[in-house]
């Protein structure tokens, strides 16, 4: 279970998270909406101990994390796929995606022929170069990279940023299916509700770094008013 608990994030002098709860079981998935600026990509970072100053506590199965480094943090279970990517250029997408299973450590991580069929775009870009990706090819590298170490859970962060509706729909497909097959835990940060609804079950909203609801996907389609408030929509 990933647990985080009245969690303050700050940038030097600016508040940017105000006393986040939120709790994902071992294989569940969870959204986190919300409009450019409500503090996502802040959250996960966080989690991952990769940028912003925190008081409050995150653990992972009841250990807490406040004394682990990122590393640390990818070698017991929690991987983020983050907003920009950061394919490495110089290396083919099959190294982009041998290399992240040191994130592994002493677990075994995922086959990376299982992972290639699970993405039927990348096979037949197995041996190009990160720098001769598109936009859509690089992101289905980066969630395939994340799931090679076959993380206790996946944190993407706003992955259909800038994507063709084809290519949301093909990730969404992957997505579910690693996450179901391998019984990988979700925290999916996103702005594109079909894609949240598809691969999660269950959905928290952010607003200038406060949670504003939480429920399920039943419970969000019963109040309208909460779309429209939070998310525009
Ligand atoms: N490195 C930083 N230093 C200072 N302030 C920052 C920094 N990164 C983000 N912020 C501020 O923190 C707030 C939350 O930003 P964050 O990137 O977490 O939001 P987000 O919901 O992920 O937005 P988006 O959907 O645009 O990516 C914003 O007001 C942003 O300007």
């Amino acid at each position: 279970m990933l647990e985080v608990s009245g969690l303050n994030a700050f940038y030097g002098d600016s508040h940017i998270l105000h006393a986040v709860d939120l709790t994902v079981g071992s294989s569940d998935r969870v959204s986190i909406l919300g409009r450019n600026g409500s503090g996502k990509t802040t959250l996960m970072k966080s989690i991952l101990n990769a940028g912003p100053y925190i008081h409050g506590s995150i653990s992972l199965d009841h250990r807490d994390l406040a004394r682990e480094t990122s590393f640390q943090r990818a070698r017991l279970g929690l991987s983020l796929v983050p907003e920009d990517r950061r394919i490495f250029p110089h290396l083919t997408v099959t190294d982009n995606l041998l290399i992240a299973l040191a994130a592994a450590g002493d677990r075994a991580g995922l086959d990376l022929e299982r992972v290639l069929d699970t993405f039927p775009m990348l096979g037949p870009l197995a041996a190009r170069y990160g720098s001769q990706l598109s936009g859509g090819q690089q992101q289905m590298v980066a969630v395939a990279r994340g799931v090679m170490p076959r993380p206790r859970f996946l944190l993407l962060d706003e992955p259909t940023e800038g994507l063709a509706p084809v290519i949301v729909r093909q990730l969404a497909q992957s997505v579910a299916k690693l996450c179901n097959e391998f019984k990988i835990g979700l925290l999916l940060s996103e702005q594109n509700i079909w894609f949240a609804r598809f691969c999660t079950q269950y959905v928290h909203i952010i607003e200038s770094g406060r949670i504003v609801f939480s429920g399920s996907w039943d419970e969000f389609e019963s109040r309208p008013d909460v779309k429209h408030r939070y998310l525009a929509v």
